[in-house]
């Protein structure tokens, strides 16, 4: 059987944090499969070259069967030469006494010409993940300046807060979270986004009855749901800042897995996710926003998962965090970003 042909994969940041917990999981055939060769290109800024060489060093040494090259380089145009897929990770992050406008003005500097090159130079079935912050705005920046590669190849990344999901209530109901399905992150990658369970379920039980059930009725769901899980899942991330003294790196790069995973492979039966893609006007949300939908992958397509019944809570919350993504896209547009 002829060999099959390198992914030809770019990581940009892969000096960073993420970048070293993602590049020997990808390497190690983790993110597409154990028969799928890979080509690694590793995207720095000039300060963070040595870094990313390092790791280069390093996946040699693990002599990975399915790592074909690696390439360290600052030029865009290099990284994303005939890419197949990109893992945007590298971002600037905010410091103190910067305003969002600051921080979202700084990334556009960096998500504009990353989109203008992958439009230049990625191969035609370029797929796109964004993970660095604000992610779902620097989705919308990098796909607003790669105007001839179709839209809904760029995604956000908003798998974590489903993971994180996943993780409260397995506890929550005792269930393994292989067993729950049917969780929902809406919205933006920050403390507005949603995450909605009324939908799920744990071993095919309905999760709000069993919440019910262990909670002592509908209201003591209802309150753990408003009090306890949703800002726990919305704010995990300061969470774990304050617990691990830096921020998540290794449950993010797992994430940014599991999306490159099931959106290349299919999520097949294991029922819908969460990403953040372009909007279509599903449930509302207005077009042209990326934002974190239910999500069944197929064929290498993420599809909106439609139909379910949106109840007036939930209306409310989808409402206040796509309000927060129609902010920062009329904050970049005013930039001139998009
Ligand atoms: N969407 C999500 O769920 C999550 C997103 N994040 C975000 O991921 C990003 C990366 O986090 P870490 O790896 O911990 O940060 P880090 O600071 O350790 O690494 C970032 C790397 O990006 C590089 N970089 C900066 N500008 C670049 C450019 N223009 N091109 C290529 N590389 C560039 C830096 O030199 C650095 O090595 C941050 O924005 C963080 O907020 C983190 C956790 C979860
Ligand atoms: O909160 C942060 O700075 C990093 C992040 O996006 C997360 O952990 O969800």
């Amino acid at each position: 059987m002829a060999a099959k042909k390198p992914v030809s994969i770019t990581i940009t940041g892969a000096g960073g944090q993420i970048g070293y917990a993602l590049l020997f999981r990808i390497a190690s055939g983790a993110m597409l499969g154990p028969d799928t060769p890979v080509r690694l290109n590793l995207l720095e800024i000039p300060q963070g070259l040595r870094a990313a060489e390092g790791a280069a060093l390093e996946l040699q040494d693990s002599a990975f069967p399915l790592l074909s090259h690696v390439e360290v380089t600052d030029d865009p145009a290099v990284a994303f030469g005939g890419a197949n897929l990109a893992l945007l990770v590298g971002a600037r992050p905010r410091t103190a006494g910067m305003e969002r406008a600051d921080l979202l003005q700084a990334n556009g500097g960096i998500f504009g010409p990353q989109g203008r090159a992958i439009n230049d130079h990625a191969a035609d079935d370029i797929r796109v993940v964004v993970v660095g912050n604000p992610a779902n705005t620097n989705a919308l920046i990098a796909a607003s300046n790669a105007p001839d590669v179709p839209r809904d190849r760029f995604t956000a990344l908003t798998r974590l807060d489903h993971n994180r999901a996943l993780g409260q209530l397995s506890v929550a109901v005792d269930s393994p979270v292989g067993d729950l399905r049917g969780v929902t992150i809406w919205g933006n990658h920050s403390a507005t986004q949603f995450p909605d369970v009324a939908h799920a379920t744990a071993g095919g039980d309905s999760v709000p009855a069993l919440l019910a059930g262990r909670l002592g009725g509908p209201e003591g769901a209802r309150s753990w749901l408003v009090d306890e899980f949703i800002p726990r899942v919305a704010k995990r991330g300061a969470e774990i800042i304050e617990v691990r003294g830096s921020s998540s790196v290794a449950s993010a790069a797992s994430a940014a897995i599991d999306h490159v995973h099931d959106w290349v492979l299919g999520t097949a039966d294991r029922g819908w996710t969460s990403a953040g893609l372009w909007s279509e006007g599903a449930y509302g949300v207005p077009e042209g926003v990326i934002c974190s939908f239910p999500a069944v992958a197929e064929g290498g397509t993420w599809r909106v998962v439609e139909g379910l019944e949106i109840d007036l809570f939930a209306r409310h919350r989808i409402d206040a965090s796509v309000a927060e993504l129609v902010e920062e896209r009329e904050a970049v547009r005013s930039l001139g970003l998009i």
